[in-house]
C-alpha cells in the first residue's frame, strides 16, 4: 500500500459516519513490558468516564492483558449475535475485544504475522462494536514486520508511544517513531511511564532512571508530550485486581495522568475554540477547507488555528490570538521535518533546494490529531508533519503594497 493510500484511508475513516467520526489509536512500544497495557487500559476507562463510547482491541496477541486488567474473564468465548458478529464484552463502560477470549489463559497464540492481521481485522471489522467514538488498538510490543503491517493495515487516526525513561528504551521508541512516520500514521505524542517513584505518604518523585528523555524526545521529533506516569504499587495491584487505577485510585498522581492523556487525545484545538477538527482539505480539488472558527471576545492562544485559507503565495493562518500569518507555499515544503527531509539525528537538511520548484504549491492540508498539520505538495511529496507551534514560528512573507 502505497503513503497516498494510507493516507487516502485514514481521511475516509476520519470522514466517516458523519456526526460522530470514529478515532482509530495505536498504542505502541518499542519493547515489551513498558506498560502499556496498563496505559491503554486507564486511557479507556478515563475516555468511558467523559462519556465518550469507548472500544479496546487488545492487538498484544502474544500477551493479552487487557480483559484482566478490566476485570473480564479470559477464556470465555465471546457471545455471537443473530447476524454471527462477535459482541466484545465490556467492563467500566470500555467495549474490549482479545485474541484472550479466543483462546486458553495459558496457551499463548501462535501465530504467524499475515494470520495476526487477519485477525485483528476481523477484530476491528466483524465486531458489533455499535456506535464508537475511540477504538484504542493495544499493539504488540515492538517495531518489527507485525507493527508495520498492522499500522498499514487499518485507518488510524494516530499512534501513541509508551516508553521508559530508560536511554535503551527511548532509543527504541525512536524507531517506533520513525516506523509510524514512514508509515504516515501520524503521531498523537509520547508518554513516558515508570517516570520515577511516588513516595505513598508524601507525593515526593523520586526518578530512579534518567528524568525528562521521553519529553526531550518529544520535542526534539516536534510532537506532543502526553505526560509522565509515575510508578506506583497500586498500579499492578490493580491491574490485577482487574479494576483500573482511574477507577481504584482516581485521585493518585497515575490516575491524574492517564486522565490528562485521555483529554489531550480527544480535545485539543477545536475543544479550545479552534478549527473544527478533523478536517481533511483538497486543496487542488476546493474541497473540505475547514470553516473558520467563531472569534473570541478576549485573549486567545498562540497555537490554536482558527482560519486557513490559501492563495498563490502561500498558506494564509490566523491563530487564537489575533496573529495573522502567510507562509509561501516554497518555505514550507522546504521546512518539512519528515525523515525524508531531515536527517533523524542531526536533524540537517536531507532535501536540496533546487529540486524544489518555485510553482510548488500544497494540493492538500489536513488534520493532524489535534497538534498539527499533514501536507501533501504539488511535486508529489505526501508526508510533510507541521506542528502548530513549528508553523507558527515560521518567517511570514513580507507582502509589499502596490
Ligand atoms: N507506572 C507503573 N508503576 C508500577 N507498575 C507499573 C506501571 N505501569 C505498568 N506497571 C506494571 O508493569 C507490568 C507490565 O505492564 P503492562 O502489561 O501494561 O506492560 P506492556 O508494555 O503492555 O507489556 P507487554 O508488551 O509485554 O504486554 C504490569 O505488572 C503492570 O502492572
Amino acid at each position: 500500500m502505497t503513503q497516498q493510500d494510507t493516507n487516502a484511508k485514514a481521511a475516509e475513516s476520519s470522514q466517516q459516519g458523519g456526526k460522530s467520526e470514529r478515532k482509530l489509536i495505536a498504542i505502541s512500544s518499542g519493547k515489551g513490558g513498558v506498560g502499556k497495557s496498563t496505559v491503554t487500559t486507564n486511557i479507556a476507562v478515563a475516555l468511558a468516564q467523559m462519556g465518550l463510547k469507548v472500544g479496546v482491541v487488545d492487538a498484544d496477541i502474544y500477551g493479552p492483558s487487557i480483559p484482566g486488567m478490566l476485570g473480564i474473564a479470559g477464556n470465555r468465548p465471546p457471545a455471537m449475535s443473530p447476524d454471527k458478529k462477535v459482541i466484545p464484552a465490556q467492563a467500566f463502560g470500555v467495549k474490549v475485544m482479545s485474541m484472550a477470549m479466543l483462546s486458553d489463559d495459558d496457551s499463548p497464540a501462535i501465530l504467524r504475522g499475515p494470520m495476526v492481521t487477519k485477525y485483528l481485522q476481523m477484530f476491528v471489522a466483524q465486531v458489533e462494536w455499535g456506535e464508537l467514538d475511540v477504538l484504542l488498538l493495544d499493539l504488540p510490543p515492538g517495531t518489527g514486520d507485525i507493527q508495520l503491517t498492522l499500522a498499514q493495515a487499518f485507518p488510524l487516526t494516530g499512534a501513541v508511544v509508551v516508553s521508559t525513561p530508560q536511554d535503551v528504551s527511548l532509543k527504541i521508541a525512536r524507531r517506533g517513531l520513525r516506523m509510524m512516520q514512514q508509515v504516515n500514521v501520524p503521531i498523537l505524542g509520547i508518554v513516558e511511564n515508570m517516570s520515577g517513584f511516588a513516595c505513598g505518604s508524601c507525593g515526593e518523585v523520586t526518578h530512579i532512571f534518567s528524568k525528562g528523555g521521553g519529553e526531550a524526545i518529544a520535542r526534539e521529533i516536534g510532537m506532543p508530550f502526553l505526560g509522565a506516569v509515575p510508578i506506583e504499587p497500586e498500579i499492578v495491584d490493580s491491574g490485577d485486581a482487574g479494576k483500573p487505577m482511574v477507577i481504584a485510585h482516581p485521585n493518585s498522581a497515575a490516575a491524574l495522568v492517564y486522565v490528562k492523556i485521555a483529554e489531550a487525545l480527544v480535545g485539543g484545538s477545536s475543544a479550545r475554540g479552534g478549527l473544527a477538527l478533523p478536517f481533511d482539505w483538497h486543496v487542488s480539488e476546493g474541497t473540505g477547507q475547514p470553516t473558520e472558527a467563531a472569534p473570541l471576545s478576549y485573549g486567545g492562544a498562540a497555537d490554536v488555528p482558527v482560519s486557513l485559507d490559501h492563495d498563490e503565495i502561500g498558506l494564509m493562518i490566523r491563530w487564537q490570538d489575533g496573529y495573522e500569518q502567510t507562509i509561501g507555499s516554497r518555505d514550507l515544503r522546504l521546512n518539512c521535518r519528515c525523515a525524508a527531509c531531515r536527517d533523524e539525528m542531526s536533524g540537517a537538511a536531507i532535501l536540496d533546494p533546487s529540486s524544489v520548484p518555485q510553482s510548488i504549491t500544497p494540493t492538500r492540508i489536513w488534520s493532524l490529531g489535534n497538534y498539527g498539520l499533514g501536507l501533501a505538495f504539488s511535486d508529489g511529496h505526501s508526508t510533510g508533519i507541521y506542528t502548530f507551534k513549528a508553523l507558527r514560528a515560521m518567517q511570514s512573507v513580507e507582502v509589499e503594497d502596490v
